[in-house]
This record gives C-alpha cells, sequence and structure tokens, in this order.
C-alpha cells in the first residue's frame, strides 16, 4: 500500500513537534510538504527538513495539494483572526478535493462548522479535530466513537488545562501572574492567554464536542463564561480552605439546547472534576442510562497536540486496518 501523504500547515510548536512524532512513531505518512506563514517546502520520501532559508514562497493550496497527491492536509496555523481566512480557505479546498483535513487549529471549525461540513459532503472528505478539543485527552473520539448510542444527555468539563493549573497554584498562595507566567513556561498556556483564562478556550472545546455528540450547530452556539481575574486568588484560597477547589466548569445540557457556560465552581469528591490536578483536564458525560462517563488525563501541550493530530491521522489511513485494529 503507497503511504499517506501529508501536506503539514503551520509549523510552529505543534507543527514541529507533529514532524518529529511522524518520524518518531509512524513510517507508513509521508510528509511531502510543509507551508508556514509566507514559504514552503517539499520534501523528499524520508529526508530531513530543510534550513527555512531555503523554502520557496508559498504557493497557492490547489497546488501544494495537486504536486503532492495530498490524502491529508494537517492544519496547525495559529487559531488568530489574522491567520482565520487563510486557515478556512486550505480546509475548504483541501475538503473539496477529496483530501481529508485533520486539525488542531480552532477558529475556522468554530465559525464555519456547517460550511467545513458541506465542503466535506461534496469532496467525499472527512474532519478530524482532536488536537483542537483537548489535545492528548481523547474527547473528540469518544464523543464522535465511543458514545454513539449511549443516550448522553449532558456534559460538564475542565478541558482548559491552563485554568486548571492556574487555579491550584492559587489554591497553593501563589500570585495570578506568577502562575499564569509559569504556566506559559510549562508550553500549557497559549502566548496571549486571555482565552485561557476568560474561560473562552474551555467554552471552544464543550462547543466542539456538543457538535460531535449532538450534531448541534457549533458556530451558532451562545456562550457564557465567567473569567479567572484578580478576584478569584482570594476565592480559591477561601475554597481551599474548606477542602474543596475551584475548578473553571465548562458545561452543556440538551435540557438547554445551543447554549454552553463556564463557571468558576467548588468541585468536592465524587465529582471527578475535583480529583484532577495541575494541568490535567477532564470531561464527564452524563449518560442517564448507560452511566456517567468520564474521560481524564492527556497532557495540554504542543506536543499533545502533536499526538493527537498524528493519531487522527493514522485513524484516517487505516494503517493496519485489518482484523481487530
Ligand atoms: N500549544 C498547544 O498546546 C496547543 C495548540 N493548539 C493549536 O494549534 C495551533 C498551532 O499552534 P502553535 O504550534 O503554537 O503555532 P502558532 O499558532 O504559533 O503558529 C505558528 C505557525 O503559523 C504560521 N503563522 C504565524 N502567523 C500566521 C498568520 N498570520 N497567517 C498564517 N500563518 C501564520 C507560522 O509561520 P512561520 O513558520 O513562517 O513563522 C508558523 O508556521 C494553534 O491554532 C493552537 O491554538 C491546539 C492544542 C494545543
Ligand atoms: N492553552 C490550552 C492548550 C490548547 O488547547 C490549554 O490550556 O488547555
Amino acid at each position: 500500500m503507497k503511504p499517506t501523504q501529508v501536506v503539514l500547515s503551520g509549523f510552529g510548536p505543534v507543527g514541529q513537534a507533529f514532524v518529529a512524532a511522524v518520524s518518531a512513531h509512524d513510517s507508513f505518512l509521508e510528509i511531502a510538504a510543509i507551508r508556514g506563514h509566507e514559504t514552503e517546502v517539499f520534501l523528499a520520501p524520508g529526508s530531513a527538513v530543510p534550513e527555512r532559508s531555503s523554502w520557496a514562497p508559498l504557493r497557492p493550496i490547489e497546488e501544494t495539494l495537486a504536486l503532492t497527491r495530498a490524502d491529508v492536509l494537517v492544519q496547525a496555523l495559529p487559531s488568530s483572526p489574522e491567520a482565520h481566512s487563510r486557515v478556512l480557505q486550505e480546509a475548504i479546498v483541501a475538503l473539496r478535493s477529496g483530501a481529508d483535513v485533520v486539525t488542531a487549529t480552532k477558529s475556522h471549525v468554530l465559525s464555519h462548522w456547517r460550511d467545513l461540513e458541506r465542503a466535506a459532503d461534496e469532496g467525499g472528505s472527512r474532519i478530524r479535530i482532536s488536537g483542537a478539543t483537548g489535545a492528548a485527552l481523547p474527547t473528540a473520539d469518544t464523543a464522535r466513537v465511543a458514545l454513539r448510542g449511549m443516550g448522553c444527555t449532558a456534559m460538564r468539563a475542565c478541558p482548559n488545562g491552563t485554568s486548571n493549573f492556574v487555579l491550584d497554584e492559587l489554591a497553593r498562595g501563589v500570585e495570578l501572574s506568577a502562575a499564569v507566567l509559569d504556566a506559559q513556561r510549562r508550553g500549557i498556556a497559549e502566548a496571549d492567554p486571555s482565552a485561557d483564562l476568560s474561560g473562552k478556550d474551555a467554552a471552544t472545546k464543550v462547543r466542539l464536542i456538543a457538535g460531535l455528540l449532538w450534531d448541534w450547530d457549533v458556530s451558532r452556539i451562545a456562550v457564557e463564561t465567567e473569567p479567572i481575574d484578580s478576584t478569584t486568588p482570594a476565592r480559591a484560597l477561601a475554597v481551599a480552605a474548606r477542602g474543596l477547589r475551584l475548578r473553571a466548569v465548562a458545561s452543556a445540557s440538551l435540557d438547554q439546547p445551543m447554549a454552553v457556560r463556564v463557571r468558576l465552581e467548588a468541585a468536592a469528591p465524587p465529582d471527578p472534576l475535583s480529583s484532577i490536578t495541575g494541568p490535567e483536564k477532564a470531561m464527564v458525560f452524563r449518560c442517564p442510562e448507560a452511566g456517567d462517563i468520564t474521560v481524564q488525563g492527556g497532557r495540554s501541550s504542543p506536543l499533545g497536540a502533536a499526538l493527537a493530530t498524528l493519531k487522527d491521522v493514522s485513524n484516517l489511513a487505516g494503517t493496519k486496518a485489518t482484523g481487530f485494529r
């Protein structure tokens, strides 16, 4: 069988970790081209990534996909407004042309959920978003595959590693700015941590999971968030003094369709959200008939996102897809 040809768009920490993970774990994939902000490079099978100075100017995505005969476009571009139109356009073109899209970038999936779905229908292609929905925490696969037919009616989650880490640090008496800097230093928080702290990133992940689970139009979901701000340190200490943990809990329920809320809550055992520590994450799916199902753990980091992305690409490629695999 011919190796799966991958075009990687975005060569920051996640893109670079993806390239390293492919060479360490999966000889069945070939990264045929890498696209940066304004330049790109084509790679011969098995060759190392050349110096940036030797990369050529970026071609239109149609040409890069055609020249490489790409099976999959992997997106690891910024989730920022500046990159948004490129991220969206590249995904739509790839999907319409029949290439699958695996994305760690969140912005276009949030803004154009149904348009991406239509483009995939037109091209007979697929979209996978594990890297965008909690990195190494396998929430997307759980929602898309494992919970099918389980009658899940609601979810509660702490899917943002930064807020979990920062709230634990505040509960130990660390200052807010120091806790955020530490989260950035560890690669958990984004360079601009505002979405991590405002609750927006947690809401984003729950919106995407609600789209997979209940077919909600992700782009139209209403969001209400409570931020971690200067009033939070005193609250984290007071909650800790009662033996509880302050958590930024994102939730959605079929009882309140098309709405996602993020609230700071004091979590107590046996709530699984009370036992996660540091940058760990968790999502609890309420399944009245099957019993609640919790996924927990998984690192928020460029490597975690890269491994989740590689997992999606490998599953699409159907490597070793015989017998029980
Ligand atoms: N870091 C993490 O733990 C996680 C990150 N993510 C998501 O993964 C994605 C990639 O993140 P990360 O690896 O940190 O990389 P960045 O978001 O920093 O993106 C870097 C890449 O994007 C290119 N780039 C920068 N600005 C623009 C622009 N305005 N338009 C087009 N391209 C641009 C850069 O080009 P050049 O190479 O030429 O400089 C580089 O290749 C993000 O969307 C992030 O939200 C998801 C889960 C976890
Ligand atoms: N900053 C995010 C990482 C990517 O989604 C987090 O803290 O979980």
